[in-house]
């Protein structure tokens, strides 16, 4: 599979009350193909709406309703992984009862992006650089301009444009050691505008982790990663990146 997959998520669409009771296999068997071959997905028909996306009036109130919205459509994505991998359907929403507690680190993030001047720019420039997510899963909305790049299993960058309709949703580097690398975490990055696109680009980005104290263990059974919990493992990759030791 070299694209990425637009998967209807009707089933366990916001919309619907009651999605602990039983679970859709092919819908789990569709999400567990594209995450294991591409680690992204554009999900359809999940109850949050085009206008939901880009809130303008009234900010905070709605950040905040919008933030949940995404919380309770994670919990769900979640739930459907569990049940595809032939997991105990809990398993990962247990380590998720926290998320928008000071004991959780997931956050909703509004990303502007300014104008480029392309007769500045120099070769091999991105918006975004190369890399991957920290955490657990991601929820991508984009604007219209498109730009963003996932790198495929073959070895090219394939787009992700913003397609009406869909959240794009992809693994993170926490889910694939929490899998054994059955999940996979792909690199992704955004691409500067064409030669003479002056526009700005906007997303939000809502990226899931588990609790800090949730205890991750390989959920094969296996002792390929050691355990390690949601707190420090973040923790670790902050310094890492920031050089802190
Ligand atoms: O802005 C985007 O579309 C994606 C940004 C991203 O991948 C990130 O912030 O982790
Ligand atoms: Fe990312």
């Amino acid at each position: 599979m070299d694209n990425i997959p637009v998967v209807d998520f009707s089933p366990y669409n916001l919309g619907e009350k009651g999605f602990s009771d039983g679970h859709d296999v092919d819908l789990g068997r569709q999400l567990k193909s594209a995450f294991t071959e591409v680690g992204f997905v554009y999900l359809k028909n999940t109850g949050i709406t085009q206008e939901e996306k880009w809130p303008t009036v009234e900010f905070r109130d709605i950040q905040a309703a919008f933030f949940q919205r995404c919380k309770e459509l994670s919990l769900r994505v979640l739930k459907v992984m569990a049940h595809s991998l032939g997991l105990e359907p809990q398993i990962f929403l247990h380590a998720h009862r926290n998320i928008g507690s000071d004991d959780n680190a997931t956050t909703l993030r509004s990303l502007y992006y300014p104008p480029v001047n392309s007769e500045l720019v120099k070769e091999g420039q991105l918006r975004c650089g190369e890399h991957s997510d920290y955490g657990s899963i991601t929820l991508v909305f984009q604007g219209p301009e498109g730009g963003l790049q996932v790198l495929s299993r073959s070895g090219d960058f394939i787009s992700a444009p913003s397609i009406p309709g869909t959240v794009l949703v992809n693994i993170g580097d926490l889910m694939q050691r929490w899998t054994s690398d059955l999940l996979i975490s792909s690199v992704h990055r955004v691409l500067l505008p064409p030669a003479g696109d002056s526009r700005s680009r906007q997303s939000l980005v809502f990226f899931v982790h588990p609790d800090d104290e949730a205890l991750i263990t390989c959920c094969d059974g296996s002792n390929k990663y050691p355990a390690v919990t949601g707190g420090a493992y973040l923790q670790e990759r902050f310094n890492d990146s920031y050089g802190r030791k």
